[in-house]
């Protein structure tokens, strides 16, 4: 058999589509003084929480995953009453997540899949992204994601004031590199079985300079050499068992010191801790509020998984405005008590 391409090389690539350069997407879709403003501003607050000297307490609340501007941007106006009006106790931004690690498959977010699909259409996911975060910046609201791809900071990351890593990718050196480079604290969140050990070497790693490849501005493949990010912290997401509580949050305090790392914490109320239970979450909230109020001053921050509309949908022809197509969320009445309750 005589050997061609198809044999030996790209044997399961079926196909391959260029996508359009950062650059490009940030001509088209440019960074305003205003959305720059809203970016600086919110990562000197963010900064500033994690190092202590604004005692205020981070909220980072927003659906599961976005897959619908519209909402989204409904959701936006909403959450930016809140933020302007505690803004003496807390310090809101909005969580925009547009990339899904999935446990085994399914929709990808809207990054990967804007039509919700199949048809992948990247380069339409990446330009909507940006459009929402502009936006969204415009208002005066900053935003938090999960920074999944490797590749697609170099598209939106000036948009964003927060990052994690999620408790999938805590331990891949790959997400461990790219959180080295990135301009704005980045979280690491525990495994999905509650071990903190990765999230601990994660954010050592992270910390710490490196050189990986990557893409530049202008698509072309680049070494980047990093500075390491000094803003690394672990995000506590529960496991097995929810690790909120006073005991689990005493015993990650003394494995970060363990570890030479100062204790910066941020609970997510979702996922692990409130066993994938939407109800659950303002409960989580409260106690770790109790907790901040009782004198904790490593915990710096709480997570919701929050929309217009309470609980998740399954993908179908006819969504359901402002619901959540991936985890279920507490909805827009509920999100609004419990923070002027907090
Ligand atoms: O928050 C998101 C989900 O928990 C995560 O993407 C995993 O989802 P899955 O288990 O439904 O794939
Ligand atoms: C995927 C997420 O969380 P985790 O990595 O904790 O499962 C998420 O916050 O959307």
């Amino acid at each position: 058999m005589a050997l061609t391409h198809n044999t030996i090389n790209n044997v399961n690539i079926n196909r391959l589509d260029l996508l359009m350069t950062p650059e490009a997407l940030k001509i088209k879709l440019p960074l305003t003084e205003k959305a720059a403003n809203t970016v600086i501003q919110g990562r000197a607050s963010i900064q500033n929480i994690l190092d202590g000297t604004d005692e205020r307490t981070l909220i980072i609340a927003g659906p599961c995953s976005i897959h619908d501007l519209d909402s989204a941007k409904e959701y936006a106006k909403c959450l930016k009453r809140l933020h302007d009006e505690l803004s003496d106790k807390f310090f809101i931004v909005m969580r925009t997540y547009f990339e899904k690690p999935r446990t085994n498959v399914g929709w990808k977010g809207l990054i990967n899949d804007p039509n919700i699909d199949g048809s992948n259409d990247m380069n339409l996911g990446l330009t909507k992204a940006r459009e929402l975060l502009s936006w969204i910046a415009e208002l005066g609201l900053p935003t938090a994601t999960e920074a999944l791809d490797p590749v697609t900071p170099q598209y939106i990351a000036d948009l964003i004031s927060w990052s994690a890593v999620g408790a999938r990718t805590t331990e891949s050196q790959t997400h461990r590199e790219m959180a080295s480079g990135l301009s704005m604290p980045v979280g690491f969140k525990n495994s999905t079985d509650g071990s903190l050990t990765a999230a601990v070497n994660a954010i050592i790693s992270a910390q710490s300079p490196h050189t990986f490849i990557g893409i530049d501005n202008g698509g072309h493949t680049a070494l980047l050499h990093t500075n390491g990010n000094p803003y690394s912290h672990i995000i506590l997401r529960g496991g097995k068992q929810p690790n909120y509580d006073a005991d689990s949050v005493s015993q990650c305090i003394a494995d970060l010191k363990q570890a030479n790392i100062k204790p910066q914490i941020i609970i997510d109320a979702s996922h692990g801790n409130s066993s994938k239970d939407f109800t659950k979450q303002p409960g989580v909230a409260r106690d770790v509020m109790a907790q901040i109020k009782a004198g904790n001053t490593s915990i710096k921050g709480i997570m919701l998984e929050s929309h217009l509309v309470e609980g998740n949908q399954k993908l179908s022809n006819q969504l359901q405005y402002g619901q959540s197509i991936t985890d279920s969320c507490i909805g827009w009445e509920t999100t609004e008590e419990l923070l002027r309750s907090l």
